[in-house]
């Protein structure tokens, strides 16, 4: 479990280290609102993807679903700053479906870890690969990196795209087509 003390222990210090003063009103509760804040924010570090995709729906149509366009936030694991967007998640089912909300479930625990935008599209299309078994798989993420905009290279409104494609949905152009085109990604 997340060590809310050795957080909010933490959180003192960076305070420390900036030269603030951790005494002022405004600052006394810091640690603690932080600690509160990670158990949300990192929580995808405690929970399993199976608890959300091992209830399946059996069914006989082997045509793809596609859930687009479903928000996300997470944290770059380099600066711990926000990355955020959208995901769009597509399978090919074999025997099985899985309820829609699962699928933004899957997506929400791994983007609830610190992260990079890659790794995060990985696991997802892994997880629906272990569960479902379909004949086909394709994460993309669309996300804009906070790390990129407030400071470094200040790029806002730069975009990140990253795809995974598994299965018929990465040997089956017309069908992978078909999803980028539903998306809205040419
Ligand atoms: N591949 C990948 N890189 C990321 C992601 N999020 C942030 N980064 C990059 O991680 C890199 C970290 O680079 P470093 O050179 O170690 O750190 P830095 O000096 O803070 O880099 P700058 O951001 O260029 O100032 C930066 O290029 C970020 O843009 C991600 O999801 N995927
Ligand atoms: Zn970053």
């Amino acid at each position: 479990m997340m060590d809310e003390k050795k957080i909010k222990t933490a959180v003192k210090m960076l305070l420390e280290g900036m030269g603030e003063d951790i005494q002022r009103p405004g600052l006394l509760e810091t640690p603690e609102r932080v600690a509160k804040s990670y158990k949300e924010i990192f929580g995808g570090l405690y929970e399993d993807a199976a608890v959300h995709l091992t209830k399946t729906f059996p069914v006989e149509s082997n045509e793809f679903v596609l859930e687009k366009d479903i928000p996300f936030y997470s944290t770059c694991e380099h600066h711990l700053i926000p990355f955020f967007g959208v995901a769009h998640v597509a399978y090919v089912p074999t025997d099985k479906v899985v309820g829609l909300s699962k699928l933004a479930r899957t997506v929400d625990i791994f983007a609830r870890r610190p992260q990079i935008q890659e790794q995060l599209t990985n696991q997802i299309a892994d997880a629906i690969t272990e569960h479902l078994e379909p004949a086909g798989v394709m994460v993309i993420i669309e996300a804009e990196h906070l790390c990129m905009s407030m400071r470094g290279v200040k790029k806002p409104g730069a975009k990140t795209l990253t795809m995974v494609s598994r299965g018929v949905l990465q040997t089956d152009s017309e069908l992978k087509n078909t999803i980028l085109s539903m998306v809205g990604i040419k």
